[in-house]
Formats: C-alpha cells, sequence, structure tokens
C-alpha cells in the first residue's frame, strides 16, 4: 500500500433526506457542494474520525452506521470514503469549513452543485438508499 490519505465523509440521513454542505473554503472548493468530513488523523478510525469531524463541523453528535460501497480519488494521494450515519443530536449548522447546509430528499439530489469528485459519491449512496427500500443489493437485511 502506498501511504494515501483517506477523507471519511458522512451520508448524513433524516426523514430520508441527505445533509448536504457547501464549502467556504479552500478557494477552488468554495461554493462547491459535499458530504461533510475530513481527514483521517493518525490513530483513528473512519467511523472515529467521522464522528469527531461532523462534531468539530457541524455541531452535531452522530452515530456512523455503515460504509457506501465505493471509493472514489480526490486529488493525488487523497481518496474519499463515505459512510451513513444517523444523527443522534443536535441541529447541524456550518460551523467550520462550511457556509450552507440542505437537506435534500431523494428527488432534489441534483439540486445543488456537488464537487465533481463528490458525484459518484452520492449516486452510490442513492443507489445503495434505493436497494435498502426494494429489499436487494448488498447488506438489504441489515
Ligand atoms: N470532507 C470532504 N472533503 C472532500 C470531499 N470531496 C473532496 O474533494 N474533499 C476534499 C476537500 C479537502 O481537500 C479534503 C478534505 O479536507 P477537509 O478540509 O474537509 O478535512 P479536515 O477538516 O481534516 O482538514 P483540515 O482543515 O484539518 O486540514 O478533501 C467531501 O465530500 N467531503
Amino acid at each position: 500500500m502506498t501511504d494515501r490519505v483517506v477523507v471519511v465523509a458522512g451520508a448524513v440521513y433524516e426523514e430520508g433526506r441527505l445533509l448536504a454542505a457547501r464549502r467556504s473554503a479552500p478557494a477552488e472548493l468554495a461554493g462547491r457542494w459535499e458530504l461533510p468530513g475530513g481527514k483521517l488523523e493518525p490513530g483513528e478510525s473512519p467511523e472515529q474520525a467521522l464522528v469527531r469531524e461532523l462534531r468539530e463541523e457541524l455541531g452535531i453528535e452522530t452515530e456512523p452506521v455503515d460504509r457506501v460501497p465505493g471509493e472514489w480519488p480526490l486529488r493525488a494521494g487523497y481518496v474519499l470514503q463515505v459512510w451513513t450515519a444517523r444523527l443522534l443530536s443536535g441541529e447541524p449548522r456550518p460551523l467550520q469549513d462550511h457556509d450552507a447546509l440542505r437537506w435534500l430528499g431523494p428527488d432534489e439530489l441534483d439540486a445543488v452543485d456537488w464537487l465533481d469528485q463528490d458525484l459518484p459519491a452520492v449516486a452510490a449512496c442513492a443507489r445503495q438508499r434505493r436497494e435498502r427500500a426494494e429489499g436487494t443489493g448488498e447488506g438489504a437485511r441489515r
């Protein structure tokens, strides 16, 4: 394995809607939408990093549920992994790295200008939700 940085992001759902966050920095990403999260720190599991990042960035407590199948390249040396997460407490607020938040219903996923690299990740989230709802696909019985 080469050294690569894992960025873990959360697909946080509430009442079937997915939380999207608009980046405020750095300049080249500002204004584009992403799944909130951040880089793993040394010794952290992806789940621990996700809980920490969502607390820091949005002021919410969450519980990781499971991994969204797949892995998406970001800039060189960085890779994006996504976990679904349940909102346990708090109302998300853009405290750090973001300047707007939106809850997107299943038919609204293309209503925001996602970062290019997030498009396949968001599509994978939607596919996993559909498969769960239909009782098909990997993990249908969970
Ligand atoms: N969190 C997150 N970052 C993403 C996504 N897509 C994407 O290209 N990125 C990029 C943006 C950043 O360059 C990097 C993640 O860094 P970050 O700034 O969110 O993470 P962090 O909180 O650990 O960073 P730092 O401020 O501590 O340096 O990955 C995404 O969906 N979620």
